[in-house]
């Protein structure tokens, strides 16, 4: 592993890595079965809000695409992790630790993208490592930029490789460490509750993170939870969908950034308590497991403007 006692591990190869360009492409019925495995049309079947996500609406010629579809286009570049020169870790022990999204156009309901990754991060924690990879997508056809994903994964038990007393830590840009707002001591603004489904990881697995993390009962208990555990973008696309829900009318187009710390594992089939509170044209937001009172998700919504609703 990287770190625990390796003083071998030189960080520089791997924050100058360079990813291969990747394409991902996509139909309506990704789109489609991404929604549902955010729990879209699950509350209310006939919720006129959610069915443009999963349904041609109105003689609409396409649906409509959730913000978080977006967080699918990075999934290729988990195959090459492996691949990072020198940086060793059990695959296992990998857990998504961040999110963070900026959309610069509404997501085309089908397809072809080509995404540009890097390095943004490396951080050495002690007991793990923390490693931001930014991923820049545009569309293949005409070139232009669609969003940017940078990811912070945690890797239990790859740090502990800082060469000096200071812990190393590498930050390329506006690092998303850190950057978290209190959640306020007031009262939210909304509160909206939401049950996960028993299947729901399995439903969401059909978009692309095969993970046996979130399948694989024994892969699980090696990981150290009892049972299979949620995506952590499950769960930021149940919160996200409540924010369009409860802030934005309905209206997905309306979300310009996403921000997301996941800060304990989620069960499938616990219910989601998504608390929002609304300053400017942000929107802080935390996620409570009900079952266990317990936070598992929180962060940050910009908007491109503010709700005519508020
Ligand atoms: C390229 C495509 C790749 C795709 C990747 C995604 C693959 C998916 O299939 C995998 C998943 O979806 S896993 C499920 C979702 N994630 C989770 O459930 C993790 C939930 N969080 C935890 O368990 C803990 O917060 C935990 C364990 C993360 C941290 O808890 P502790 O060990 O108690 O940490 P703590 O002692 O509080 O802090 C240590 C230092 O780490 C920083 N940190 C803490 N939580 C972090 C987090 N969530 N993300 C990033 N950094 C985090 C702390 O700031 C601290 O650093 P410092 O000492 O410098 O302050």
């Amino acid at each position: 592993m990287a770190g625990s006692g390796n003083s071998e591990f030189d960080p520089e190869p791997v924050i100058s890595h360079k990813f291969p360009e990747s394409l991902y492409t996509y139909t309506e019925r990704d789109a489609a079965l991404y929604a549902l495995g955010v729990g879209a049309c699950a509350k209310d079947a006939i919720d006129d809000k959610e069915l443009k996500y999963v349904y041609h609406q109105d003689g609409q010629e396409f649906i409509q695409v959730l913000p978080t579809f977006s967080t699918l286009f990075s999934l290729g570049v988990s195959s090459q992790l492996e691949q990072l020169p020198g940086l060793q870790f059990d695959p296992r022990l990998l857990l998504h630790g961040q999110q963070y999204i900026e959309i610069y156009k509404p997501l085309p309901s089908h397809g072809c993208i080509l995404n540009k990754a890097s390095i943004a991060g490396l951080h050495d924690k002690g007991k793990a490592t923390v490693l931001e990879i930014e991923i820049v997508s545009y569309e293949k056809e005409s070139g232009e930029r669609l969003c940017m994903n940078r990811l912070a994964i945690y890797l239990r038990g790859a740090g502990g490789f800082s060469k000096s007393s200071q812990p190393y830590s590498y930050s390329r840009n506006r690092s998303n460490q850190s950057t978290f707002p209190k959640i306020p001591k007031s009262q939210p603004f909304v509160v909206y509750e939401e049950c996960t489904h028993a299947s729901q990881a399995l439903l969401y697995r059909l978009s692309g993170d095969y993970n046996p993390l979130h399948s694989d009962p024994m892969f699980a208990e090696i990981a150290g939870f009892s049972r299979p555990i949620l995506h952590g973008l499950c769960t930021l696309g149940f919160a996200v969908r409540a924010i369009i829900k409860c802030i934005c009318r309905g209206d997905q187009n309306m979300i310009k950034s996403i921000s997301g710390r996941f800060l304990l594992h989620v069960y499938p089939g616990e219910t989601l308590i998504t608390e929002m509170w609304v300053a400017g044209s942000r929107v802080i937001y935390q996620v409570k497991v009900k079952e266990r009172n317990r936070a598992v998700l929180s962060g940050f919504v910009d908007l491109n403007r503010l709700s005519s609703s508020l």
